[in-house]
């Protein structure tokens, strides 16, 4: 693991007009590794996220990627540097195909060619000439995230991506997160469902009130039930 971490997240603070909803938020998150960030609802996980990828300007603190901060970048230039977003919503083009939502992310020198995406995701060649606006929950969630590697990402970061999917989608898409951390991908995680966050993560932050209350390995979070009731509510995964 390199000394200096892929992101660092320092003392952000985030306003929604008056509503001061980050309040001095730090992490960091190296090369390789699968960290989670989670909290209760309103805690401001989402928040963190779009502070990281440009959606949000900070108000206080700054973002550094591979040592060099973020601010006042746009989100494209964000995206340029390496940092996709998959937000709740997916964004995926419901009148475009599979295919073509795949082909319109692609970066001229992303390692990640339609092929290989195929190879993660089978279902999304089955269904490559279906409309985006045809596929279940589960397949545009794997949509979603198929572009995001089309677009060559050195972070990926993704917002509660099996919420309110079938268990048997669920197993598939974190099997299919397994294999894309293998790959080298580093990826930031905000998740409600624990046993997901817990069967794929090194580290986990935990959000309070816009700040982090708490953080541990994987291996610390899963003996600590006290940490589980105090900022989640609920008892063991
Ligand atoms: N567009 C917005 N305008 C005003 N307030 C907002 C907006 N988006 C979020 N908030 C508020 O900011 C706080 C943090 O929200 P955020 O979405 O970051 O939380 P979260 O931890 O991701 O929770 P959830 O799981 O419910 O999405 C909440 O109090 C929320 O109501």
């Amino acid at each position: 693991m390199s000394t200096t971490p892929l992101l660092s997240v320092e003392s952000v603070h985030a306003h929604y007009g008056k509503s001061h909803v980050l309040q001095g938020v730090s992490l960091q998150v190296h090369e390789g590794e699968l960290v989670t960030l989670l909290g209760r609802n309103g805690a401001g996980k989402t928040t963190t996220l779009k502070t990281i990828a440009g959606v949000m300007a900070p108000t206080q603190g700054q973002v550094r990627f591979g040592g060099k901060p973020l601010q006042r970048l746009a989100t494209h230039q964000v995206a340029q540097r390496g940092i996709c977003l998959v937000p709740e919503h997916r964004g995926i083009f419901k009148l475009l195909t599979v295919e073509e939502n795949l082909l319109l992310a692609q970066r001229k020198k992303s390692p990640w060619q339609l092929q290989d995406v195929y190879r993660i995701f089978p279902r999304l060649k089955e269904r490559r000439t279906n409309g985006g606006g045809q596929l279940s929950g589960g397949e545009q969630q794997m949509l979603a995230i198929g572009r995001a590697l089309m677009n060559a990402p050195r972070l990926l970061m993704l917002d509660e991506p099996v919420e309110g999917l079938a268990p048997v989608i669920v197993e598939e898409i974190v099997a299919q997160l397994r294999t894309i951390k293998a790959a080298g991908v580093t990826i930031l995680l905000v998740e409600q469902n624990l046993e997901v966050c817990t069967q794929l993560a090194d580290r986990h932050y935990i959000i309070e009130q816009g700040l982090v209350a708490h953080q541990a390995t994987n291996a610390e979070f899963l003996s600590d039930d006290a940490v589980k009731d105090r900022y989640l509510g609920v008892g063991l995964v």
